[in-house]
């Protein structure tokens, strides 16, 4: 079932859609993957110990970087599941489709356009004096490429896409092409001021390790299960803002957050979560949740970072329920629909459906007319979503 919320819209496109549930061929093939999803959810679980213990993130954030042997081995393991373990159609995978689609229908195929005409009537809306300045967005030209910017890439997903010029950062790169940098301490310049083509070539030539980049330099930036390696929300707050101004106007922010409850289950954290973000200056465009993972696009609607902390303590928002549980308890939360079947039996009923029903879902209603199969969402493997 794939449900997509066109929130600007107000409709909900109903898609039904076939569900690939990758089957393992041999045991040892599983086991091998719920070994590499551990040693990842390890280093998260590990993370978030110690930052309830010690308090400080930026000490442990520091300590962690230094970590090369806990570090390297997150990468191999990330890389091997990408490689040998997630298939092309199932979900882990999907993710990386969902940004394509989103770029290709905001950029290449009249979204934006359509939003911003949509914005113009609201504004018309408004008193006079409270109208937002309008600006028209310098367009991607018919030769030049979506600049995309992607934080923790590990394995460089997006770089086989035409259609981007890929930028893929991370801490510990598990491929050759990813650049390495922390983009907590990434340090932002003046924009560039320059036409596209020669920032496209600026792009072509950065160098490793990435310290420093020019503000407004992409169309695209994309958190793909990267918020929730962070323990603390202020951390992933700094991080959205950085995306922020790394942006030109009319970009997209796209975050991808592992959630492998039913789909209203955290409907007010994903609500707190737009609030936080958008307070920054973005506003959502698109969201869908996947039996894994919630998918949120956002468009960076003011040229600077609007938030406003006296009112709102808006990091704090952007919580993950694992903030709250003590390492037992995250074990027992993602051990109970595992354990509930065992694997010939979840096999067969993932098996005898290919096709469910429609579901419309209204993501800020939180409410859901849920006609599909109880506990479905329970049945493919969690690999290391469940985080
Ligand atoms: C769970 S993996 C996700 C990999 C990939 N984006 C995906 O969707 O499969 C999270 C990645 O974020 C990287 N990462 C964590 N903190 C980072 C930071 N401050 N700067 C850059 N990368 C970071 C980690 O090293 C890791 O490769």
């Amino acid at each position: 079932m794939d449900l997509r919320d066109n929130v600007e819209t107000g409709e909900t496109e109903k898609h039904t859609e076939l569900f690939y549930v990758p089957i393992p061929e041999e045991e040892p093939c599983k086991r091998e993957q719920e070994k590499l999803s551990g040693v990842v959810k390890n280093v998260h679980r590990k993370l978030r110990r110690k930052y309830r213990e010690v308090g400080d993130f930026d000490k442990i954030w520091r300590e962690h970087c230094e970590d090369e042997q806990t570090l390297s081995e997150y990468a191999l393991a990330m890389k091997n599941l990408a490689d040998n373990h997630w298939t092309k159609k199932c979900e882990g995978e999907g993710r990386i489709e969902w940004c394509r689609s989103v770029c290709q229908e905001y950029f290449l195929q009249g979204g934006m356009k359509r939003m911003l005409e949509k914005d113009e009537k609201s504004a018309m809306c408004l008193p006079a004096g409270a109208q937002p300045h309008s600006s028209m967005p310098r367009s991607i030209s018919p030769l030049g490429k979506m600049r995309l910017l992607d934080v923790g890439s590990c394995f460089n997903p997006f770089l086989k896409f035409d259609e981007f010029l890929t930028v893929g950062i991370d801490i510990v790169p598990a491929v050759e092409s990813v650049y390495k940098c922390d983009f907590l301490n990434l340090q932002l310049q003046q924009p560039l001021q320059l036409a596209s083509d020669a920032v496209e070539a600026f792009l072509r030539q950065l160098h490793n390790p990435i310290d420093t980049l020019p503000a407004q330099l992409f169309h695209v930036v994309v958190f793909s299960l990267l918020l929730s390696y962070f323990p603390s929300p202020y951390q992933r707050w700094l991080c959205c803002k950085k995306a922020h101004e790394l942006l030109e106007l009319h970009g997209l922010l796209l975050i991808i957050t592992p959630d492998s409850s039913h789909q209203n289950r955290h409907a007010l954290m994903m609500r707190s979560w737009r609030v936080a973000v958008e307070s920054l200056g973005f506003k959502r465009y698109k969201y869908i949740k996947y039996s894994h993972m919630h998918l949120i696009a956002f468009r960076k609607v003011c040229v600077a970072t609007t938030s406003d902390l006296v009112s709102r303590n808006y990091p704090e928002m952007l919580y993950i329920p694992q903030d709250f549980h003590s390492n037992e308890e995250e074990e027992e939360c993602a051990d109970v629909p595992v354990q509930a079947r065992s694997e010939f039996e979840d096999d067969q009923v993932a098996w005898g459906f290919t096709e469910l029903p429609d579901t419309p879902y209204d993501s800020d209603s939180g409410e859901s007319q849920s006609g599909s199969l109880p506990g479905f969402h329970e049945l493919e493997d969690p690999i290391l979503l469940q985080s």
